[in-house]
């Protein structure tokens, strides 16, 4: 079993990379289900969770490699059996994406039914629904997501689709389904998030008709066939604000190469507001900060809801550190019933924290204490490294699987930073 060994107290100097985001990659990379062409990917983060991608593109008979650079070459000329299977799907939500391209392209897609996970039960309905209304008969065979279209039709059509509440994969799959559907589709209560425009920007590299990325109505005009393409993943927002709550923490002066200011806007407020200078340069963030020992960061509430809100991607990490800011703070997560299961983990190290449903109260000024915590989830992983870089002595953190999931050498670009920490099997 592998876990991260972290001597905290070091104030983080220098300068780290940000890599692509994982939430672009996955959908970007089920995209290419949709054409027979090249598709080249570049800026594609190695981590698990596209490793997983990968292997399930390649079950498909998708020929896929990633190379050192993180250019990632797929070419899906023709498809084998258009079926997720369980073993891929359990350890990532994201196979859903599948779904969508291989309905548009093969009119037919066994998908199995992720799971109820770790931050919330997650069920797919919306996804089901919009494919519905482009007239897929889908039912729910053995725990599979059996989709086809009816005898006679050969392609999706397309609708009007409202989803009930604003889904990012929900978007994602309904417009990769409509971009080869017949006639138009307009989504309506559509997301927002960076990654969507990303997608968007890639159909539309690849001849795909689409208005209104960026907005809450999406127009897409089907097209019969789309061509391969060369596309640049966005950066990850939220590796950047990871590293951004970790230097205000810790203290220091880092440069955050590849950033964006602008898909971070909800944190960044938070961050000035706390007391930890930002700067947005053309190239990437830099940020400035006394440190929580110095007693001049200011707890900061906050609620999280869809972009551009304040993400629930960044929450557990934002909590760590109201945990050592001063004053007392509130955090309410809106988006997932089950995403503070890193509160316990943090009382392990020291913190003073209260939660009762979506609502967690935090008594800030905790002087954190290094402990063995375990990882119950991607970005409560996140969180733990970040408390254990301003704990007094060692933390161990282990379920390690979590955080490779989506973060790539995060132990090495931390320590690049001049952190105490190492990754050792125990
Ligand atoms: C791979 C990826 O991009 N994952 C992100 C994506 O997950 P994901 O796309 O799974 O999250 P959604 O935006 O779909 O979920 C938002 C809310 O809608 C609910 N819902 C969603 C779909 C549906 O059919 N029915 C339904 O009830 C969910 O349970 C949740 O309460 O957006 C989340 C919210 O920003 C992020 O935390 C995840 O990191
Ligand atoms: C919840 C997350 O991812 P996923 O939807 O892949 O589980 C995340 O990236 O924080």
């Amino acid at each position: 079993m592998q876990q991260l060994l972290i001597r905290g107290g070091r104030a983080l100097q220098g300068e780290v990379p940000i890599s692509g985001a994982k939430n672009a990659a996955l959908p970007l990379l089920c995209a290419a289900l949709l054409t027979s062409e090249a598709v080249t990917l570049h800026n594609v983060p190695r981590l698990q969770d596209v490793r997983t991608m990968l292997q399930l593109l390649q079950h498909m008979g998708v020929q896929a490699e990633h190379d050192a650079q993180g250019t990632v070459r797929l070419r899906a000329q023709q498809l084998g059996e258009p079926e997720a299977p369980y073993e891929l799907v359990r350890s990532m939500r994201a196979s859903i994406l599948a779904l969508g391209p291989l309905m548009a392209r093969a009119g037919r897609a066994t998908v199995a039914l992720p799971g109820g996970c770790a931050i919330g039960s997650r069920p797919v309905d919306q996804h089901i629904r919009g494919l519905q209304a482009m007239g897929a008969e889908i039912a729910v065979e053995h725990g599979n997501i059996v989709a086809r279209l009816p005898q006679g039709m050969s392609r999706l059509r397309g609708a009007h689709i409202t989803t009930e509440m604003v889904t990012v994969t929900g978007t994602e799959n309904l417009l990769m389904a409509a971009v080869l559907a017949e006639g138009e589709t307009v989504l309506s209560n559509a997301a927002l998030e960076p990654e969507i425009i990303d997608l968007a920007e890639m159909l539309i590299a690849m001849g795909a008709r689409i208005e209104g990325h960026g907005t809450a109505t999406l127009r897409i005009q089907g097209v019969e066939q789309l061509q391969g393409c060369s596309h640049s993943v966005v950066a990850d927002r939220i590796e950047a604000g990871t590293f951004l709550c970790a230097v205000a923490a810790t203290g220091g002066d880092v440069f955050l190469r590849g950033a964006r200011c602008e898909h971070l806007g909800a944190v960044l407020d938070k961050l000035r507001d706390m007391g930890v200078d930002i700067e947005c340069q053309a190239q990437g963030i830099r940020v400035r900060s006394p440190g929580a020992a110095s007693g001049k960061l200011t707890a900061q509430s906050f609620r999280t809801t869809e972009y551009p809100g304040f993400p629930t991607d960044m929450q557990a990490q934002f909590m760590a550190l109201n945990c050592v800011a001063q004053g007392t703070s509130t955090i309410t997560e809106t988006i997932f019933e089950n995403r503070f299961m890193h509160v316990s983990e943090l009382a392990r190290l020291g913190a003073h924290i209260q939660a009762d449903g979506k609502v967690a109260v935090i008594e800030g000024g905790a002087q954190l204490s290094g402990a063995a915590v375990s990882s119950t989830d991607l970005r409560a992983s996140a969180c733990l490294v970040i408390a254990g870089l301003v704990a007094d002595g060692q933390t161990i953190v282990g379920e390690l699987h979590h955080l490779d999931r989506g973060y790539e050498a995060i132990e090495a670009k931390l320590r690049g930073l001049g952190a105490d920490i190492e990754r050792s099997t125990a």
